[in-house]
């Protein structure tokens, strides 16, 4: 089968988040159940860059006024097709947003173009490449389904992928014209949305096959308080919408391999976890004592990841004796309470902004708890990490965090099946008490090494989820895998 993936962020070329991660580990997972997958990624420097000796495969005069080319090539044992338009994505940093921290105003034309190329690679722009289905990555790929749909072919598949329902990708109306779609599409059963136009909801709108990333998000999201205004759509949509949920990229995250550690070390050397933690420890200008619980944070900082629940909690986390270390950046009034609360509790919490792969790997050889306290959470990765690298997550029952990871009560500690501790709601109340039942856990270095031993053996593969993609894909374009694995 041939599919082609479209997204706007892919590791380990360009990565902002989850999607990044998600996008670069689909193809390999995808390729042993006979799935060949190409990327469609913007030609943002960062791209570029990394393409040596690509083949131009394609030019085009004109991309909604500028003149763009498609160049094939491998990137880190990825098959891209990147879309080099210097006037659209030849600028520097984020993908998203310029270097005053604003979305870039002309990314409703950014993303269209990626969107619109990719359908036309659905329909043979390339001589000898033809997808069978396009699978489409959040709001920047959201028009793909649109044009799809309101256009000539109909064999090719499309399916949508919801990583967050919080970005949506939503325009005025005055773009619809430059589009490129018909007029009939602007409409309710098209890319209109409140009066305007919303890229994700064309996607869910037209798309074969919704997807989110969790089975609870799945769920979550047709009611208001989750689906964000889309809500009513997805309900009428049920039958197409399934939750898949993420793995993660073994081969990168090992930490009996990975060179980010300081420490290698196995299910049956944890204990060797101590020097990571040091270097942890030093890295955040904490105090270096190897028995302090270290609970740490690697997130975007903001209300969706319930930094603002943390940072309340700081000065009750150190006066239990633990110690907080805070890798993130995202929103100025929370990332100045969490520095706020470094300078109260100096060689107790240590926050460093910005963004910093080879310490997020780190974090999770070396801390001792990792906390994810989202008010929501389509799947979450960093919980998965942790769970690989033998760091305790501490988590809110939300999204993929409640199908992830086994709450430590009673009942799951006797049974021998717990990998965590989750909490609920997410209030600083909730927060509170689980920050202080994981103590509890900590301070009984029996039980604490047995649910560090479960979650390092917990499978985090794509293994499982692949098979739901490929399922799917099958599905659309009347195959069964089961009968016919090699097709
Ligand atoms: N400052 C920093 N330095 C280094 N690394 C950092 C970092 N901040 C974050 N990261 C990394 O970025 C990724 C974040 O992924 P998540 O899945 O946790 O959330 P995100 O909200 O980006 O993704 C969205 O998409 C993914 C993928 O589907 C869903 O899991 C998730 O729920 C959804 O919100 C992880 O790999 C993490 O290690």
């Amino acid at each position: 089968m041939e599919v082609l993936s479209v997204a706007s962020e892919v590791y380990p070329l360009i990565k902002t988040g989850g999607l990044a991660d998600v996008a670069g580990a689909l193809p390999a997972a995808l390729g042993e159940r006979g799935v060949t997958m190409r990327i469609l990624v913007p030609g943002y420097p960062a791209v570029t860059s990394k393409l040596k000796g690509g083949r131009v495969v394609a030019e085009i005069a004109d991309l909604f006024g500028v003149s763009a080319r498609l160049v094939a090539g491998r990137v880190a044992g990825l098959d891209l097709i990147v879309l080099d338009a210097p006037a659209l994505y030849d600028r520097p940093g984020n993908p998203y947003v310029g270097p005053e921290g604003w979305d870039w105003p002309d990314n409703w034309k950014r993303f269209a173009a990626l969107s619109w190329v990719a359908s036309e690679l659905g329909l043979g722009l390339v001589e000898g490449y033809r997808p069978q289905v396009i699978h489409c990555h959040d709001w920047q790929a959201g028009l793909v389904p649109a044009y799809v749909k309101y256009g000539p072919s109909s064999t090719l598949k499309t399916v949508m992928t919801v990583h967050n329902m919080a970005f949506q990708g939503t325009f005025g109306a005055d773009i619809f014209a430059q589009l490129r779609l018909p007029d009939h599409a602007f409409s309710v059963a098209g890319v209109e949305y409140y009066g305007g136009v919303g890229y994700l909801k064309a996607g869910v709108e037209c798309a074969d096959v919704v997807t989110t990333v969790s089975p609870t998000y799945a769920a979550e999201i047709r009611t208001a308080e989750f689906g964000m205004g889309l809500e009513g759509l997805l309900n009428n949509r049920i039958a197409t919408v399934h939750g898949v949920l993420n793995g993660i990229d073994l081969n990168a995250w090992d930490p009996s391999t990975d060179p980010a550690l300081k420490q290698n070390y196995t299910t049956n050397t944890t204990h060797l976890r101590r020097v990571n933690k040091a270097a942890l420890q030093e890295a955040f200008g904490l105090d270096l004592s190897p028995t302090a619980p270290l609970f740490a944070v690697v997130s975007r900082l903001t209300w969706q990841k319930g930094m603002d629940l943390l940072a309340h909690c700081t000065d009750m986390l150190v006066s239990e004796g633990a110690q907080l270390a805070v890798l993130g950046s995202g929103d100025t009034e929370l990332e100045n309470n969490l520095r706020g609360a470094a300078m109260r509790h100096p060689g107790q919490v240590g926050i460093i902004t910005g963004y910093n792969e080879q310490l997020s790997h780190l974090i999770q050889g070396g801390a001792d708890v990792i906390v994810v306290p989202s008010r929501f959470e389509p799947c979450g990765l960093t919980q998965l990490y942790a769970l690989r690298y033998g760091c305790i997550p501490l988590v809110a029952r939300v999204g993929g965090l409640n199908d992830t990871i086994i709450d430590a009560n009673v009942a799951a500690l006797e049974a021998g099946v717990a990998t965590g501790v989750q909490f609920a709601p997410a209030t600083e109340h909730a927060l509170g008490d689980a920050i202080r039942r994981t103590l509890a856990l900590y301070r009984d270095d029996k039980t604490w090494k047995k649910i560090q031993r479960r979650g390092m053996k917990s499978d985090v593969s794509w293994e499982t989820s692949a098979g739901r993609y490929a399922d799917l894909y099958a599905t659309l374009i009347g195959l069964d895998t089961h009968d016919h694995p090699d097709d």
